[in-house]
């Protein structure tokens, strides 16, 4: 008998040797290890992932594959990840080969005690429809001066004083950041500023409840499936928090959305019309949905729009501190844009926010912010779920089952893709006749494809106020002894935010150089083109 068992474990070991040898051997990418798959690697180089991912797909030329679970049945199917940063096997899963590529079951069961089947979080017609209601309404010049109005309030009203206030000392800009687009977010979505950027950053119960219902979701990615959904089941660590986080979140919003019902029914019945251009009212007068899919359609843009913009400004005003000459550029071009605007009066750049045709017209500034999602972004990798074997345009075999990683931040940082200066933060690229690669997917930071980012547009918007706003009167440095890191996360916050010291700026010299350089121009013979719109830049 004994004999019997041990013939049966060698054949048992025999068997797994030779198919983990022909696994192997198929894999390009990191070391994999018997049993443990890739998971050492992935361990050891967790604090730097997306800087070695990109060291990975340099090596592979662009895309590899790897086994974080090296289990026969399991390893082509739930252990199998094709990683890529190849700019034409990003069109055919964005686009092409769109309906072969979903978020996924796993994705949509992580998030979907938070986010239901809101557009952020679904597939298919679910997916769709909320798409094409969604499009309609972030075409509209209405949505834009929403998104204005709640920036500039938050701008003037509480991000200003705060800074004015600092005196000198120091301040955490990415926590301001992230208080600032959370409360912007609200307001879009449904018409109410938390007010979570205040003096004293005040505790708000709304932005606790989320935040910890989103860290507790993500916790989830963490673990197998089956354990998550265990400890959910017996009521246990991070899943109870969850419960109750969610339970808050809903209870808040659901009042929101009462008490809208209420005035949106009392306006109709004295045949006025209301003044919400929210999201949420927007979706509302649209049709009858129920509270619940309302609720979701508020969380979900809430989740998509809160962090992506502060964490791209963060890593935006650091890069300034790092690169004067750029900063000098950008500074120089809102001035320039407001005196021929506004005239030669500085008080009057600063008394009102920007308009959209001045914010439309800071070419260089959207370059700047662009070539910094370029080289961090905001959202630096993003995962689909492979419906049916498929081969990817440079060859590679795709089993159905498996899931397909594609990193946006190696993208930005592959010579192959953006030449020998793609490590140099250089805006001029954007601008130049042939400085961008000739495949728009080589810039994914919007995502692209059916499910580009709808709010592209109100992002750079917002970002443009909030840049002009703060570079117009203060001169950044960084805290000295301030540690800048990356934080791993599916964003790419800073790890220890980002501590900042500001200066006062004297706009005068900036003004003289302009005035210069405008009585220079003006007794040239030749006439230049007048003002760059920002058209000029290329996007996917
Ligand atoms: C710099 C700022 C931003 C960046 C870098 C960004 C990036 C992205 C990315 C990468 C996705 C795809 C995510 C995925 O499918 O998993 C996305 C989707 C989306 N974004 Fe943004 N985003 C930004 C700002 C915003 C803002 C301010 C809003 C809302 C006002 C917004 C609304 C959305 C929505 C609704 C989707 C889902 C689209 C869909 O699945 O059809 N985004 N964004």
């Amino acid at each position: 008998m004994e004999m019997v068992t041990v013939a049966l474990v060698f054949a048992a070991v025999g068997a797994y040797g030779l198919w983990f040898g022909r696994l192997s051997r198929g894999l390009k990418g990191p070391r994999v290890w018997p049993l443990l798959g890739s998971l050492p690697s992935l361990i050891q180089n967790c604090m730097r992932l997306h800087d070695w991912i990109a060291e990975n797909l340099r090596q592979s030329g662009g895309t590899y594959q790897t086994c974080t679970c090296a289990v026969p049945f399991l390893a082509r199917r739930q252990g199998l990840t094709t990683v890529t940063c190849d700019p034409k096997n990003i069109e055919h899963i964005l686009k092409n080969g769109f309906d072969n590529y979903p978020k996924g079951p796993t994705w949509h069961a992580v998030f979907h005690d938070l986010l239901g089947n809101g557009i952020f979080n679904s597939d298919g017609d679910v997916w769709l429809f909320q798409r094409k209601t969604a499009a309609l309404e972030f075409t509209t010049k209405t949505l834009r001066q929403a998104m204005s109005r709640w920036v500039n309030r938050a701008i003037h009203l509480r991000l200003l004083p705060i800074l004015e206030n600092a005196d000198g000392g120091s301040v955490d800009l990415q926590d301001l950041l992230l208080r600032l687009t959370f409360d912007n977010i609200c307001g879009l979505a449904f018409g109410k500023d938390p007010e979570t950027l205040a003096h004293g950053m005040p505790e708000n119960a709304f932005a606790n409840a989320f935040d910890a219902a989103t860290e507790a979701s993500l916790q989830r990615f963490i673990l197998p499936e089956f354990i998550w959904k265990l400890k959910k089941w017996l009521h246990l660590g991070m899943e109870v928090r969850l419960a109750t986080s969610v339970k808050d979140v809903e209870k808040y919003l659901s009042d929101v959305i009462g008490n809208r019902r209420l005035e949106l029914d009392e306006a109709a019945q004295s045949n006025q019309t209301l003044q919400h251009d929210d999201l949420l009212s927007r979706f509302m007068k649209k049709g009858n949905h129920s509270n619940q899919f309302l609720q979701h359609v508020a969380l979900n843009f809430i989740l998509a729009g809160r962090d992506t913009s502060s964490v791209a400004l963060c890593w935006f005003f650091w890069l300034m501190t790092q690169n004067p000459s750029v900063e000098e550029k950008v500074v120089k071009e809102i001035c320039e844009v407001l005196m021929e605007t506004r005239g030669d009066d500085i008080s009057a750049w600063l008394s009102n926010p920007l308009d959209f045709k001045e914010a439309g017209r800071l070419a260089y500034l959207k370059a700047a912010l662009s070539e910094t999602l370029r080289l961090y972004p905001s959202v630096p990798q993003d995962s689909k779920h492979v419906v049916a074997d498929d081969i990817l345009p440079d060859g590679t075999f795709v089993p159905a089952g498996s899931a397909i990683t594609y990193s946006i931040y190696s993208i930005g940082r592959m010579e192959s893709v953006w030449g020998n200066d793609c490590m140099e933060f250089r805006p001029e690229r954007w601008l130049e006749q042939d400085g961008m690669p000739n495949n728009p997917f080589a810039f994914v930071a919007f995502n692209a494809g059916p499910r580009v980012c709808l709010g592209k547009n109100l992002a750079y918007l917002q970002m443009k106020s909030i840049v002009s706003a703060i570079l117009l009167r203060y001169r950044l440095q960084v805290t000295p002894g301030h540690r800048v890191e990356q934080k791993m996360s599916l964003t790419l916050f800073m790890k220890y935010g980002l501590r900042v010291k500001t200066h006062p700026r004297d706009l005068s010299e900036i003004v003289k150089v302009i005035r210069m350089e405008k009585n220079d121009a003006a007794s040239d013979v030749v006439v230049g083109v007048g003002g760059v719109t920002d058209v000029g830049v290329k996007d996917p």
